[in-house]
């Protein structure tokens, strides 16, 4: 039985079901899982003691049927036990769900650094604005009109994008991007890595402001629309960014539009995938390979599994991209 395995139930009534939740009680306030099975195999076989999560004073206890489980629960839950060190106990019943590993199992290993993922043409820098001027930021955004899409709630400057065709408009210029961004359009000309600083112009932005769970389908933004480099810059809250690249004949460009999306099953064998943790106020550049041959996506995640550590997103994220 492993960590995590089983639900603390939600409501405080709860369905019936062989296992119980029992908190104020686990190895952190004295009691070995053995003691608590033994108390607990007063009233029903116990098939196994197992931690709830790590606090160490949680614990579920498996029955092998429910009558032994509501059994337990009617007389012990909220009473003193003297058996267990006189503490009371809370108890509820719990249920099994996927565990926490097979929630986020599907993810390549996700690395801390640009460098580590070996795509040519990938940067990021972690604390490219400070705290403050996140703060800025989201203030000067959440000012300006939201447009809703399906589910995330988008800004745009410069000209505005059509998600039907994946590209900008060009006959609609909105104008100027805004003042509120100048100072990182200046901190962008300093980037380092770029060979030609004079290159980058950057006319468009999107902010994109995704609620928890929300993530973005893998795409290569439209070429003809945005030449050259993508700047992305992560506020609000965490996500990781994954990448694939298609090995030939496995994906088909959209012909309707200059997009190209992936038109193959999710998990084929046929593409390399690498994913990266993007941090708040770290800023992440996409250009030649990164940008051309290889897909990016957020996964639909509330949580992320970044190096052994679960990672939760938080109630949003916002993004600056620059094209
Ligand atoms: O949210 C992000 O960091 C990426 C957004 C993106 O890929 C896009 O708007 O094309
Ligand atoms: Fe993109």
């Amino acid at each position: 039985m492993g960590l995590q395995r089983f639900g603390r139930p939600k409501g405080v009534e709860s369905k019936s079901s062989p296992n119980l939740f029992v908190a104020n009680c686990g190895p952190a306030v004295g009691l070995s899982h053995d003691t608590i099975a033994s108390v607990f195999s007063a009233f029903g076989e116990v098939k196994g003691v197992c931690s709830a999560d790590e606090s160490g004073a949680r614990v579920i206890v498996s029955y092998g049927d429910e009558s032994s489980a509501k059994a337990a629960l009617e007389a012990l839950d909220g009473q003193p036990c003297p058996d267990l060190g006189g503490r009371s106990l809370h108890i509820r019943y719990s249920v099994l769900q996927p565990t926490l590993q097979g929630k986020v199992n599907d993810s390549v290993p996700v690395s801390l650094v640009a460098l580590d993922l070996n795509i040519p043409g990938l940067y990021l820098l972690h604390d490219f604005v400070s705290p403050k001027e996140e703060e800025e930021l989201l203030a000067a955004v959440d000012d300006k009109p939201w447009k809703s899409l399906a589910k995330r709630r988008v800004q745009h400057y410069g000209y505005e994008f059509c998600y039907e065709t994946r590209n900008v408009n060009t006959r609609q210029h909105l104008g100027e991007l805004p003042s509120f961004v100048s100072p990182i359009l200046e901190r962008i000309s300093l980037f380092p890595n770029l060979d030609n600083h004079a290159n980058i112009v950057l006319d468009q932005l999107t902010v994109n402001e995704y609620p928890l769970g929300v993530g973005l389908s893998p795409h290569i933004d439209t070429h003809s629309a945005f030449e050259g480099f993508i700047f992305s810059l992560s506020l609000a809250g965490p996500c990781i960014m994954e990448f694939r690249r298609y090995t030939e004949g496995t994906w088909l460009p959209n012909t309707s539009s200059t997009s190209t999306k992936v038109q193959t099953p999710e998990n084929g064998p046929n593409f390399l995938r690498r994913a990266i943790y993007l941090p708040p106020r770290s800023m992440l550049l996409l250009s030649g390979e990164a940008r051309y041959a290889w897909h990016h996506y957020i996964p639909h995640h509330k949580i992320d599994l970044v190096k052994d550590s679960i990672v939760r997103r938080g109630p949003r994220r916002v993004s600056f991209t620059f094209r």
